[in-house]
């Protein structure tokens, strides 16, 4: 066929935006996408597919679920503030954070026990996750071990989260197998060395781990065996008290950093900063990154919004260091407030989870493509090709 010079129909395939016309598209042969494209409606859409206990286990936070309030209308008050005529035809959404190379700074956070949500939980994750280049964060409370998730990103990135073991020789062997199984980077959350009064989980007397889920990096690890009485298999219950009792240790303090510059080679980020001054001691201790987050809202009700944490941190830090961002994060114009406030990247935790829930892999993927296309797409309609544009005069606070 002649070329006619009208333009294309379906915009450049290089731009995540362009998964907006494949769905359009889609609806000339009548399919509409199999999941809602508004992420801020996951939760209500997945409360009626899923088991009630693991549906409260995800969406719950701590407490009143105040911080969770907080986390969403932080994002409220930030608006953004479009410009217009600057040729915005070609964009790149690519970056690299500390040596991991993103084609958007999206990655997935850590988060554990998904098997509770969908029997391939972890693995279908990957699987989705590496299908876009999106870097995935593994949690060590995952349903699968670290090595066969490894396996299933193939050649994407991927980082370790570590929950810091009251057992040296336990957190000695994770980073070392983490390091073998190709994890770049190490992401060490700092919140969770209790677990918060969490009243739906406790309404409905459920703990996955109680079931053993969660324990899967634990239970194929030989220093974590070598400390049971007897094999997991032959005393399961031992095994869960062995792990509940060592899992995390609140005696921990900054003097305890230089554990882990001993045993991990690559970039170190802490997870869980909240306060200036931590941010500043994290620096100077030598950390490579922080990641300014409250753990969406699941550990102390009443915190501050992860979201207005986030220009005071980014002041502290002032560049020494990288600064990632969750919690709340809903949408491509979340992300993009998140940047503007000085986020090198972001984390998405519950909504990639409720695509999981709904579709398996492909619910993960469609939800991951969802957040880029909005992200790609709100970027150049408020006049910018690149991450590296966005400063805080993007915004006003509303
Ligand atoms: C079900 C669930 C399990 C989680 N498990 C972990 C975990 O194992 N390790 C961790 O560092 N954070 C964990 N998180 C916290 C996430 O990494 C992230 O901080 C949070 O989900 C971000 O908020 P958002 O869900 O509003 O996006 C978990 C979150 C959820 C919802
Ligand atoms: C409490 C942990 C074991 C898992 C977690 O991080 C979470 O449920 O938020």
């Amino acid at each position: 066929m002649e070329h006619t010079g009208s333009p294309p129909l379906v915009p450049d395939q290089r731009h995540f935006g362009a998964y907006q016309y494949e769905i359009y598209l889609g609806g000339l042969s009548g399919q509409v996408p199999p999941i809602t494209t508004d992420l801020s409606a996951l939760a209500e859409i997945a409360r009626d597919r899923m088991e009630p206990t693991a549906y409260g286990y995800v969406a719950g936070g701590a407490g009143t679920g105040a911080t969770m309030r907080a986390n969403r209308a932080a994002f409220d008050r930030w608006r953004i503030v479009p410009r217009m005529l600057r040729d915005v035809t070609v964009r790149d959404l690519s970056r690299t954070v500390l040596g991991t190379r993103m084609p958007a700074p999206v990655l997935l956070a850590p988060v554990g026990v998904l098997s509770v949500v969908h029997p391939e939980g972890e693995l279908a994750v990957a699987r989705a996750a590496a299908s876009l280049g999106l870097p995935l964060v593994h949690s060590t409370v995952a349903s699968y071990p670290m090595e066969e998730v490894a396996q299933a990103a193939g050649d994407a990135p991927r980082w370790y989260q570590l929950y810091w073991p009251r057992d040296r020789e336990v957190a000695v062997s994770f980073l070392e197998r983490a390091e073998r199984a190709g994890y770049e980077a190490l992401v060490v959350t700092l919140d969770t060395f209790l677990l918060a009064w969490r009243t739906r989980d406790l309404d409905q007397a459920y703990l996955p781990f109680l079931q053993r889920v969660g324990l899967a990096n634990y239970l194929a690890d030989p220093a974590f065996r070598a400390g049971l009485a007897k094999p997991a298999e032959e005393d399961p219950a031992a095994a869960v008290a062995h792990w509940a009792a060592m899992f995390a240790d609140p005696s921990k303090t900054w003097e305890d950093l230089p554990f882990l510059r001993e045993h991990w080679d690559g970039p170190i980020l802490l997870k869980g900063i909240l306060h200036p001054d931590d941010a500043r001691r994290a620096v100077d201790a030598g950390m490579d990154g922080v990641i300014v987050s409250n753990h969406g809202g699941r550990q102390v009700d009443g915190s501050i919004a992860a979201l207005d944490a986030l220009p005071g941190v980014a002041a502290a830090v002032d560049g020494r260091a990288a600064i990632l961002f969750d919690s709340g994060i809903r949408t491509g114009a979340d992300v993009v407030k998140a940047l503007a406030l000085g986020a090198d990247a972001v984390l998405v935790g519950r909504p990639y989870v409720y695509g999981l829930a709904l579709g398996g892999e492909e619910g993960v993927r469609h939800v991951l493509r969802c957040l880029l296309a909005e992200l790609d797409l709100t970027l150049a309609l408020s006049g910018h090709t690149t991450p590296d544009q966005l400063t805080p005069d993007a915004l006003v606070h509303a």
